[in-house]
């Protein structure tokens, strides 16, 4: 009898392939996957939330289950791929504030068999998780920010960029947008300043070649920026409709997720935009009272390339979604194997 025991991925087995070219492909196909129209076969029903209660509010926490399917999906490397997979995930806030201290976001994705159904791997996915919720970002930024501007503005047109919240969400969005588009500029904001001087040290270590300042305020880092990043736990708005760019031309990816996703950003500045989502089917459980009309999801933008106007302000309102960890997960896999074929 063959081997069933799923092989298991640590951390340091799935770093070295979490690439952004690997995680903004995957990324980009599950946001294209679950749109209606598509030519993919999606499964993706709705997450499970378990809260975890407890007198302690450092204990106090949640367990979501995140199963897909999608199959027939397009890459670059494979033609059509399937994959079949379930993140376990938790987020226990007060994670930061223990010594030593943990992520607040801890994850876990099961890889099956689309064909037998058997357990193929178990993958660890807290880095899957944070760089995939990044590559959404970029993703969404580069469809609905920059694709106004014209066909390479995500190559060739300078922005500011605003990051609120500096946290592994945070840093990982700054350095990511620095090292993907032309930031000339990068102001970050975080409630406790320390962790966004270490952010603007990481930045002129890592990358450099842009302005990089310290805010005390969400105001003050919004009030120039073409592009904000807000991943917090805040449950009251961080962004107010009079700290945007008078000019509008404004993209906000909305990533933090507290009790209710759409608390980080006010409703003034809802009313004004025009909101974009992952996916319609989580929105609907996850998204009940927000304060404007969903105008579409990613992957129709990417399809139909019906882009904003310039003086739009948009948000892209980010839930994640599990489509996003299976397409991912597998492309990690099938480049495990890819890398275990080459060694033979
Ligand atoms: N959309 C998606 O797909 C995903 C969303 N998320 C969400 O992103 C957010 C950030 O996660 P992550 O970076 O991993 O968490 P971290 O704990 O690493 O960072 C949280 C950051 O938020 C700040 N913060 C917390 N509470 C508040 C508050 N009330 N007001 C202002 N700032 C606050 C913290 O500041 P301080 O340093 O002062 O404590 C810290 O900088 C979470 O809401 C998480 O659920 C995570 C994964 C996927
Ligand atoms: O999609 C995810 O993964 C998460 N989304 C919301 C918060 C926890 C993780």
């Amino acid at each position: 009898m063959s081997d069933t025991t799923p092989a298991y991925y640590g951390a340091d087995a799935v770093g070295p392939f979490l690439t952004w070219p690997l995680v903004n492909e995957a990324v980009e196909s599950a946001l294209k996957a679950v749109v209606k129209s598509s030519p993919a076969l999606t499964a993706q029903p709705r997450r499970t939330f378990t809260p975890i209660g407890s007198q302690s509010v450092q204990d106090q926490g949640l367990l979501l289950t995140m199963p897909a399917f999608v199959g027939n999906y397009e890459t670059s490397s494979r033609g059509g791929s399937s994959t079949l997979a379930c993140k376990l995930v938790t987020s226990f806030s007060g994670n930061a504030q223990r010594q030593p201290p943990l992520p607040s976001i801890l994850a876990h994705v099961l890889v099956f068999s689309h064909q037998t159904g058997q357990l193929a791997a178990i993958m660890e996915a807290t880095d899957l998780t944070t760089r995939r919720t990044v590559a959404a970002s970029l993703v969404s930024t580069k469809y609905l920010y920059f694709r106004r501007f014209g066909p390479d503005a995500e190559v060739t047109r300078p922005i500011t960029v605003a990051i609120v919240g500096c946290g592994v969400q945070g840093q990982m969005h700054a350095l990511a947008f620095c090292q993907s588009f032309r930031v000339r500029k990068l102001l970050c904001n975080n409630r406790s300043r320390a962790k966004a001087e270490e952010l603007a040290k990481l930045i002129g270590l890592e990358v450099g070649g842009q302005a990089v300042e310290v805010c005390e305020s969400s105001r003050e880092a919004c009030h120039e920026a073409d592009v904000i990043c807000v991943a917090t736990f805040a449950k009251e708005p961080l962004i107010h409709s009079q700290d945007l760019k008078p000019s509008g031309g404004v993209h906000i990816n909305a990533v933090g997720a507290g009790e209710i996703h759409f608390s980080e950003v006010a409703p003034s500045v809802y009313r004004r935009s025009k909101v974009y989502v992952d996916c319609y089917a989580n929105a609907e459980a996850e998204l009940v009272g927000l304060p404007a009309p969903i105008t579409a999801e990613v992957g129709e933008v990417i399809l139909s390339k019906d882009y904003p106007k310039e003086q739009d302000i948009t948000v892209f309102q980010s839930m994640g979604m599990a489509s996003e960890d299976a397409c991912v997960a597998q492309a990690v896999l099938d480049a495990i194997s890819a890398g275990k074929d080459k060694d033979e």
